[in-house]
């Protein structure tokens, strides 16, 4: 039997790099489905395409997202670090209200997790893409620790970004994520909460693991 574990929660609580240490060191695939909705969002903000519309699904004909070995590739060219952008994060979150947006993705995801030990994050992984997921993690943390991170690290990869501005689009995009109508960020009933506002990343991940030996059993 697959042991799959869904690590959701708000932006800069620390899913992506949990969810690829955790991957790492149990030898099983990783999927980040706010990579999915970044390339997504960004692909319909440059066709300047109106959320609003009824159907978003002409201008999703000629996306073609593949997985290649933990690669994104869009349209045969791997995707680069312009969807890591605070823009691109917006756009995904805008973009990411629209059924056609969610059901396109979705679908996707849901096979890439189909029977396979797999570590997928993002916001609806333990609610809508693997809801019998065998480990569901709920991370948290506040606002201000979370801006702090995502400023930090923009700092570091050269983006001139200004914290306050940082914190905005944070609480911004928990407003978005979490309040629209379809698939919304929110914690599964059976998710264990993890507040990574005090933890280091090596005692989140110490935590996941454990219930991950537990829940799954097997010494995956
Ligand atoms: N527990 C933690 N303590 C300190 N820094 C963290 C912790 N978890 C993540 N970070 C750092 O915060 C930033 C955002 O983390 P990330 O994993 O991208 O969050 P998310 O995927 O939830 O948006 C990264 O630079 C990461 O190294
Ligand atoms: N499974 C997912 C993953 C991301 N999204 C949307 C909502 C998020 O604000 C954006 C960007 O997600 P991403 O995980 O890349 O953002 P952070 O790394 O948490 O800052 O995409 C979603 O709706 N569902």
């Amino acid at each position: 039997m697959a042991c799959r574990i869904a690590i959701d929660g708000p932006a800069g609580s620390g899913k992506t790099t949990v969810a690829r240490l955790v991957a790492q060191k149990l030898g099983i695939h990783y999927l980040d489905t706010g990579a999915m909705y970044r390339i997504v969002g960004l692909h319909l903000y440059r066709k300047g395409a109106d959320v609003k519309s009824e159907s978003l699904r002409d201008y999703l004909t000629d996306l073609k997202i593949e997985y290649v070995d933990g690669t994104f590739m869009v349209n045969g060219s791997p995707v680069g670090d312009e969807i890591r952008t605070p823009e691109a994060g917006m756009y995904a979150s805008i973009y990411a209200t629209h059924p056609d947006v969610r059901a396109f993705l979705t679908n996707m995801q849901k096979e890439i997790c189909k029977n396979r030990d797999i570590v997928a994050e993002g916001r609806d992984i333990g609610t809508v893409v693997i809801p019998d997921a065998e480990v569901k993690i709920f991370l948290v943390a506040s606002p201000e620790v979370r801006a702090k991170r995502r400023y930090l690290e923009l700092i570091a990869k050269g983006y001139d970004v200004q914290y306050e501005g940082i914190l905005r689009e944070i609480i911004e995009r928990d407003e978005n994520d979490s309040s629209r109508g379809i698939a919304p960020l929110t914690k599964a009933p059976d998710a264990v909460e993890i507040d990574t506002s005090d933890l280091s990343v090596e005692e989140v991940v110490d935590r996941i693991l454990e219930l991950v030996h537990l829940r799954c059993k097997k010494k995956i």
